[in-house]
């Protein structure tokens, strides 16, 4: 079982650190290797993702991820922008399915933004596309135009997707569905967008494959209210590139934090990339307060897809569970009463239950 491991920038390497703790105190033998990706590496090589992480990713099994980025790259030429390095080993890997599960540990109602009777029991996946969208399409930049009779510059980004790419997105969340509460909502804007239109198509096609799984569909400015509204009424949203990104950030905050919301990213044989939702927090690293939670869940997404040990995954979910009902807690989710504690110090605390 080859882990490549990629700390990245910011808050990065210290919840990586912890998540490779609780790996290491399994009855299970990795073989883990660390390599550079985003920042660090541009700092290191002028390449976000170099050749030697390149060739490491592509041997290994799954890849744990911290996080990339930060102010320090933010002018940088496109290429050398840490986020470059993130994209590219998603498309390379062919990354294509993103999984965001947010659920809420009873433990945090208080923590969400909403009232505890509108996220108890809350558990939705959201299912979102990783390899097109606007994220990858062509062309893309920024010229001198002739825009109103001026000469000003522009930018511009297209939004794509093939008809296979949406539908092999769409047959992991009802297959995912089909496991659960066997219902999907769709995502899309095709009352504007072309692209989405045809996502919508394709969607009631593949929906027509699987007659015993409820398949609706939702504007995403809805959608967004919806989250907040009556968050519960979903179970399985599945959507693009774009709009995941952004919808998966707002559902985390229904479970408490963003550092309580893992991921993982899935090619067609569950080959994957595991990493917290949340960025490298630039405000908050280094200083040993980022909550490690979410990347170590995302270890726990990694057992249970990649290597198949879903009675692993569960003891690691487990043990989050109690360590939260221990009372421990880092600066986002933390409530009077509770014992505040450090990235470090939450990490002894799973590897205590565990
Ligand atoms: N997957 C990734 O590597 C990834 C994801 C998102 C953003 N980014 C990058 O991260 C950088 C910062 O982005 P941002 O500030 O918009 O988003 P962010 O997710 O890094 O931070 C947003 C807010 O959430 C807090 N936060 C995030 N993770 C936390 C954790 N584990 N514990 C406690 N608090 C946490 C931060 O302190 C901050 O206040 C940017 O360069 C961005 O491109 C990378
Ligand atoms: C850093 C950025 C490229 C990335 C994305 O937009 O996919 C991040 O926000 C995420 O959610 O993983
Ligand atoms: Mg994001």
């Amino acid at each position: 079982m080859k882990i490549c491991v990629l700390p990245g920038d910011g808050i990065g390497p210290e919840i990586t650190a912890e998540a490779v703790r609780v790996l290491n105190a399994l009855d299970l033998k990795f073989e883990m290797e660390e390599a550079l990706l985003g920042g660090c590496a541009v700092d290191a090589t002028g390449n976000p993702y170099p050749e030697a992480t390149q060739k490491l990713a592509q041997a290994a099994d799954a890849v744990l991820l911290g996080a990339v980025g930060g102010p320090k790259w933010d002018s940088y030429p496109r290429e050398q922008r840490p986020e470059r390095g993130l994209l590219g080993i998603r498309k390379q890997l062919g990354l294509f399915a993103n999984l965001r599960p947010a659920i809420l540990y009873p433990e945090l109602a208080n923590a969400s933004t909403l009232k505890p009777e509108v996220v108890a029991g809350l558990d939705i996946l959201i299912v979102r596309e990783l390899t097109g969208d606007i994220y990858f399409g062509q062309p893309r930049g920024i010229e001198m135009r002739d825009v109103d009779g001026k000469h000003q510059r522009f930018g511009f980004n297209t939004m794509h997707y093939t008809e296979s790419e949406i539908r092999r997105i769409l047959r992991v969340a009802f297959d995912a569905a089909k496991k659960r509460n066997k219902r999907v909502c769709s995502v899309d804007k095709m009352n504007v967008l072309e692209c989405t239109q045809l996502w919508r198509d394709v969607a009631i096609e593949v929906g027509a494959e699987y007659p015993d799984v409820e398949l609706s569909h939702m504007l995403v400015d809805n959608a967004a209210m919806q989250l907040v509204k009556n968050p519960k009424q979903f179970d399985v949203m599945v959507t693009g590139n774009m709009f995941g990104d952004i919808l998966s950030d707002e559902a985390s905050m229904l479970t408490g934090s963003i550092g309580m919301l893992p991921s993982a990213s899935l090619d067609e044989n569950n080959k994957g990339l595991y990493e917290p939702s949340h960025g490298s927090a630039p405000d908050i690293a280094g200083k040993g307060v980022a909550n490690p939670l979410a990347t170590i869940l995302s270890a726990a997404m990694m057992l249970r897809y990649t290597f198949n040990q879903e009675a692993v995954a569960q003891r690691i979910e487990g043990a989050v569970k109690k360590v939260l009902a221990q009372g421990f807690r880092t600066g986002d989710i933390y409530e009077s009463g509770m014992k505040r504690v450090g990235t470090r110090e939450m990490g002894d605390a799973v590897l205590a239950v565990l």
